[in-house]
Parts: C-alpha cells; sequence; structure tokens
C-alpha cells in the first residue's frame, strides 16, 4: 500500500489467516489468541503485524471514534465502510463485524440481510450481534443461510440505558443463572463462539468450563479462549480505562509530545527546513525571474499607453 495511508508491512515471517479452525486448535491445545476492537487501516496493519489474532470491527466506533456517548449511533454504512479497511489492513485476522443497534431487532428477516451486506461487502469472518434469548432467532435464522454468528452477551453496551450504565453483570445468583442459560441457548442455536463482556470471574469460570464453543471474554478473568482490550485503550490514549482493560502503552504522552513539538516549530519557524522544500530544475529559476522582467516590461508599457488614450 501506498505512503498516503502508512508504512510497508515489515513483518519478516508472513502469517498465516486465523481461521474459525485456527481458533478450534489453539482451543484445543489450551491455547489463548489475543483479540482487540479497532476500526481503521493504520491501527489494522499494526494489530496484524503485532500478531492480533482476532479483531472486532467494533460499534464502540461511535464511542472511541466519534467521540459520543452511546455505542447506539453506529451505523450499518459507516460500520461496513470501516469494516473495509480493517480487512484490508488486517488479512490475517479473524474478523468479526458488530451488528450495529437496530439492524438486527426490528425482525429477523432484516438482520439477516443485514448481517449479510458485512459478508458480501466487507469480507467478514462473521457478524456479531448482542443480546439474551431475544436473538436466538435470529442467530438461528443467520446460521442458515450461512452467516457465521457471534452472540455477545453479558453487558451489552447497546442496551446500557436499561442496564443502567455500563455495569459488571451476573453478580447474583439468580442473574448468574439466566446468563448461564443464554450462553447454552446460543450455542444451540449455533453459535461459533460467544462473547462475555464484564461478568464476575467465578461466573465466567462456569461458562466457560460448561460451554465447547470458544468463549471470547472482555473482563472475564482468565475464563476464556481470547481475552480483549480495546486497541485504544490498551495503547493509553485515553485517561480512563474500563477496569479491565490494562494500558501496555503511553501513546497518548507520545502524541503530545510529537504534537506540542510540531506547534512550537511552526511558531519559531524550526519547521520547515530546508530538507522539507522542494526545488526547480537546475537553471529554471534564472529563466524564471527572466520572464517575469520580461512580463513586467510589456505590463508597464500596456498601462503607460492605456493612461495615455485616457488623456
Ligand atoms: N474505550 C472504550 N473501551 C471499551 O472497552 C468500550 C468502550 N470504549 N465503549 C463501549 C463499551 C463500554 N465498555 C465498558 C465500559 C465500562 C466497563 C467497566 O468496567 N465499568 C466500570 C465497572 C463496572 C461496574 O461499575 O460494575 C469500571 O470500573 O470501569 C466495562 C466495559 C466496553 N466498551
Ligand atoms: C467490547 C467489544 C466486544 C465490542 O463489542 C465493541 O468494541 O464494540
Ligand atoms: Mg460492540
Amino acid at each position: 500500500m501506498g505512503y498516503l495511508t502508512t508504512d510497508e508491512k515489515t513483518a519478516a515471517e508472513p502469517r498465516k489467516k486465523v481461521t474459525l479452525a485456527t481458533i478450534h486448535e489453539k482451543k484445543e491445545k489450551g491455547e489463548k489468541l489475543a483479540r482487540t476492537a479497532l476500526y481503521d487501516y493504520p491501527m489494522a496493519v499494526l494489530a496484524d503485524e503485532a500478531g492480533i489474532e482476532i479483531i472486532n470491527m467494533g460499534d464502540s466506533i461511535a464511542t472511541v471514534m466519534l467521540g459520543g456517548n452511546s455505542t447506539i449511533k453506529a451505523t450499518l454504512d459507516v460500520m461496513i465502510e470501516h469494516a473495509k479497511a480493517v480487512r484490508l489492513g488486517a488479512p490475517h485476522c479473524f474478523i468479526m463485524g458488530d451488528m450495529p443497534y437496530m439492524t438486527y431487532q426490528a425482525s429477523v428477516e432484516e438482520a439477516v440481510k443485514n448481517a449479510s451486506r458485512y459478508m458480501i461487502e466487507a469480507d467478514m469472518d462473521c457478524v456479531k450481534m448482542e443480546g439474551g434469548m431475544e436473538i436466538v432467532p435470529v442467530i438461528e435464522a443467520c446460521t442458515k443461510a450461512a452467516i457465521p454468528v457471534i452472540g455477545h452477551t453479558g453487558l451489552t453496551p447497546q442496551s446500557a440505558i436499561m442496564l443502567g450504565g455500563y455495569k459488571t453483570q451476573a453478580r447474583s445468583a439468580e442473574m448468574a443463572l439466566k446468563l448461564i442459560e443464554v450462553v447454552k441457548a446460543f450455542e444451540k442455536a449455533g453459535c461459533i463462539a460467544v462473547v462475555v463482556e464484564a461478568v464476575p470471574s467465578e461466573v465466567a469460570k462456569i461458562i466457560y468450563e460448561n460451554t465447547s464453543i470458544p468463549v471470547l471474554g472482555s473482563g472475564c478473568g482468565p475464563y476464556s479462549d481470547s481475552p480483549m482490550i480495546n486497541w485504544y485503550d490498551l495503547l493509553g490514549f485515553f485517561t480512563r480505562n474500563p477496569k479491565f482493560a490494562k494500558k501496555y502503552a503511553n501513546i497518548r504522552e507520545e502524541i503530545l509530545k510529537g504534537a506540542t513539538a510540531f506547534v512550537e516549530e511552526c511558531h519559531n519557524g524550526a519547521y520547515p527546513a530546508p530538507e522539507h522544500s522542494y526545488k526547480m530544475l537546475a537553471g529554471e529559476e534564472e529563466k524564471l525571474l527572466q520572464m517575469l522582467r520580461s512580463v513586467y516590461k510589456e505590463l508597464h508599457a500596456d498601462h503607460e499607453t492605456g493612461a495615455a488614450d485616457n488623456k
């Protein structure tokens, strides 16, 4: 890809594409897969190069990228455009496309059509949808239509208002039992995997030990096949992260260091330096100056003639 987007890939070893079979093989061996959520080409390139196995093209684009306060603002058209960029940047990753709010809730038919757009237009490996028992018919219909589905349960950000905010789920025995039943139903409905978000480790352990499909954990403690942290949280773009999201870098500080140095050099004239400027071909500057002198003379003469006519 060109320099206008991002650097050429420099990975020494070409990677193999991560498929559902890869995920199963790793699960068999008890190996974990690294997972993140991101939304654009340059970050996807870096994630692929870093060895991330699973990328969630998240509807968290609405909060993380667009600055909103809810994921329900993500639209399918925007999600698909970004999904295409992520696919181009990370050809080796297993990428799941989040079904945004109201693209699968109104009817099963609409859900299947909307889900198919991810597969056809953006080359996603699967779609992901949030909910509980109420989305089982949608999971079944998509599965019948050969659209691989990951069910996302526990903390489901699209229903944050009803959940009373981004709160830990299934903290009581009664709610935990309900969640365990939901995961069982997702498995039975044909889900290729399940995302369980922000649940107590005790509950995650029971789910993990009693589920045969891969369990992808976002705040599940150690009880999942694929822990995840949002790309922007793990790299330290924000001052505050969700509880489960460890910071592995402080990119915010790096960005501020570079950006404030640029501002300073703009202000004091240190930038641009000669090496950032372009030059004419040899001898052309002198030619141009001569041309300008003669053009200037003609203009001067026209002006004098005009002035004489007006008298
Ligand atoms: N930057 C970012 N990272 C995310 O992981 C993320 C978003 N944004 N936006 C949409 C959702 C919201 N998510 C969240 C948000 C907060 C917690 C969380 O841990 N909240 C409280 C604890 C919960 C409680 O009070 O019971 C915390 O301490 O941070 C978890 C997932 C995950 N998603
Ligand atoms: C939290 C993850 C799983 C997600 O759905 C998102 O980033 O949108
Ligand atoms: Mg999401």
